[in-house]
This record gives structure tokens, C-alpha cells and sequence, in this order.
């Protein structure tokens, strides 16, 4: 885990505000040749190898030729100006783009030894090992208990009632909620706060024993309050699972995460420990964005 929190002050996650102090005045500059990622996008752990990745929305190449690894049990933020691609990099992790017609993804995408986008993959099997948490909770309109129980029930996860409700309890602990709903579990889902909502979301997605969470932007429709509660168990939770986390947050990006992505217009610029990121960055794009010249 970063150092991170002493050299950033903990404000509102969802501010964007420069991390590292530079001449405000000095113009953005730097260009990125398209497939090459300066820093150290892969790693000799990695949970996904990412290879030659591109995007298509039919005409629009979205993505460009992206090869990174996430390594098992890193948290890492993917940055950068609005539409260049991070939602869409994420999505591709677990098909989620699947329901997009004209979206056309090429390149070697592997979990393990596994082919994400084998034709043959089921999709259902593969979102199970790689959940996702999206950027408005979107809890069932359902009881807190069955938010969590639905997906271990579907899975076959549980076959005796003891078993789904110790289920439901463990990842309602994980999620930092259980002491918050324990005596409501029959409540319906949506009466609940904000925060309370996404750490549901959050529940709901390791109740299915994931190895990844994907989570794009998962603070920003929340409070400073329940930011700070979702990042400190994003924290806690990186000893579990890979965690894979869009933000607009330079900050947020600078606590939560040890490895930090740069995106610009399609492409993958830099990968880089977030410290490094945050302090020195290697590309002269990322130090313009970090330090607000643009995004
Ligand atoms: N469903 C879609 N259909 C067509 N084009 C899309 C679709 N989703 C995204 N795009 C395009 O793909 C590019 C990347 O968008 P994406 O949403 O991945 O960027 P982003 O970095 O996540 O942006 P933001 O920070 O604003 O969420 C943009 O040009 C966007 O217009």
C-alpha cells in the first residue's frame, strides 16, 4: 500500500485537484506512441495479461493497442481525461461490453490460463470470478438478505439455508455492514443510505467468492463520509481479492491504490507504483494531467 496519505490530504474523493505542485502557467505537452506504456505495466504475478487490447465502437477505436498485467491481490487505478477509455478497458475484464452491439474487442485477454473471450467462455462463470461494482449502487428492490443471498443461490454456492445465511453474514462483514443491518436483513434494500447502498453492491459482489472486483468510479454518486468507510475497505479488502478501480480522484487513486494506469485518448501512457505516479511521474502526459493542466 501507498505511503500516499501523508503526501495527499484526505479531502473530498471526488476532487480532482492537482496532487503535485508544478507552474500552473506551463502548457500541456508530450505525445505517446501508440503501444508503448512507459513504466512497468506488467508484472510476474499477474491475475490478467493483457495483450495488443483494442476496442472498437463500430468505426471508433476506442482502445489501442493496450498490453498491461494486474498482478493478484494489487489495487489499481485507472486515470485519465474524460473518454479515454477507462470504463472501457475495465468492462473488457469481465465482457461486460458483451451487451453493447457495436462494441468489438481484439488482442489476448487471459485470467490465469484462461481466455476471457474464448467463444466458448460462460460469461455467467466468468462474472462470478471477476464482479463488479458500478458507479450508482444499484441494489435489487429487494431485502438486504436477499440482495446477497441471490447470487450464492444461483451459483449453487449454498445448499442448506445455515449455510446461505452464513454466507450472507460473512460478506455483509467484509462489506463493513453487518453491525449496520444485522437486526433489518428483511428490509428492502433501497430504503438504505448511499454509502449503505454501495457496500451492499459491494456484498452482493464477494458473496459469490470472486478473485477480482472491478469497480468503476464506485464513490462517485456518495458523501466524504462513505467514501472514506468504501476506501478503507477497498483496503481491506485488496488482502482477498485484485481490485481494479476507475476513478476521477487523483487522490482517491493516490489512497487506495499500490499501481496507477494513465490513459489518454485510447492509450495506455504510463504504469507506474501510484507513489511514482503521484511524485515523479514518468511521462511528461501524465505529469500535465497530475498536475491539472488538463482532464
Ligand atoms: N456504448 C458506447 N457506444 C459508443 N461509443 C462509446 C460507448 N461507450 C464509450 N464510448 C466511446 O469510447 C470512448 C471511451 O469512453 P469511456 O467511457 O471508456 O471513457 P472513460 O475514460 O471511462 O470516460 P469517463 O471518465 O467520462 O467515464 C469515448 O470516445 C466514448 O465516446
Amino acid at each position: 500500500m501507498t505511503n500516499m496519505n501523508q503526501t495527499v490530504a484526505r479531502e473530498t474523493a471526488d476532487q480532482a485537484t492537482p496532487v503535485v505542485a508544478v507552474e500552473a502557467s506551463k502548457p500541456a505537452h508530450g505525445s505517446v506512441e501508440e503501444g508503448k506504456t512507459v513504466g512497468k505495466p506488467f508484472s510476474d504475478k499477474a491475475k490478467f495479461k493483457l495483450r495488443d487490447v483494442e476496442v472498437f465502437y463500430g468505426e471508433n477505436r476506442a482502445i489501442k493497442n493496450i498490453s498491461l498485467d494486474i498482478a493478484r491481490n494489487e489495487v489499481i487505478a485507472f486515470i485519465g481525461p474524460s473518454g479515454c477509455g477507462k470504463s472501457t478497458f475495465l468492462r473488457c475484464l469481465n465482457r461486460m461490453n458483451d451487451s453493447i452491439d457495436s462494441c468489438r474487442v481484439t488482442g489476448s485477454l487471459m485470467l490465469d490460463d484462461i481466455d476471457i473471450y474464448d467463444p466458448k467462455r460462460d460469461v455467467v462463470e466468468l462474472r462470478a470470478r471477476v464482479g463488479m461494482v458500478f458507479q450508482k449502487p444499484n441494489p435489487f428492490p429487494k431485502s438486504i438478505y436477499e440482495n446477497v443471498a441471490y447470487g450464492p443461490r444461483i451459483h449453487g454456492l449454498a445448499n442448506r439455508k445455515a449455510d446461505l445465511d452464513e454466507i450472507v453474514e460473512n460478506s455483509l462483514r467484509k462489506a463493513g455492514l453487518w453491525d449496520e443491518v444485522k437486526d433489518r436483513l428483511d428490509a428492502t434494500a433501497t430504503g438504505m443510505s448511499g454509502g449503505q447502498q454501495q457496500r451492499l453492491c459491494i456484498a452482493r459482489a464477494i458473496a459469490v467468492s470472486p478473485e477480482v472486483v472491478l469497480m468503476d468510479e464506485p464513490c462517485s454518486a456518495l458523501d466524504p463520509i462513505a467514501t472514506a468507510k468504501v476506501e478503507e475497505l477497498i483496503a481491506e479488502l485488496s488482502e482477498s481479492y485484485t481490485i481494479v478501480i476507475v476513478t476521477h480522484s487523483m487522490q482517491q487513486a493516490a489512497r487506495v491504490s499500490h499501481r496507477t494506469a494513465y490513459f489518454h485518448l485510447g492509450n495506455l501512457v504510463e504504469v507506474n507504483e501510484t507513489s511514482k505516479v503521484f511524485t515523479s511521474p514518468e511521462h511528461e502526459l501524465t505529469e500535465s494531467y497530475i498536475t491539472g493542466r488538463f482532464g
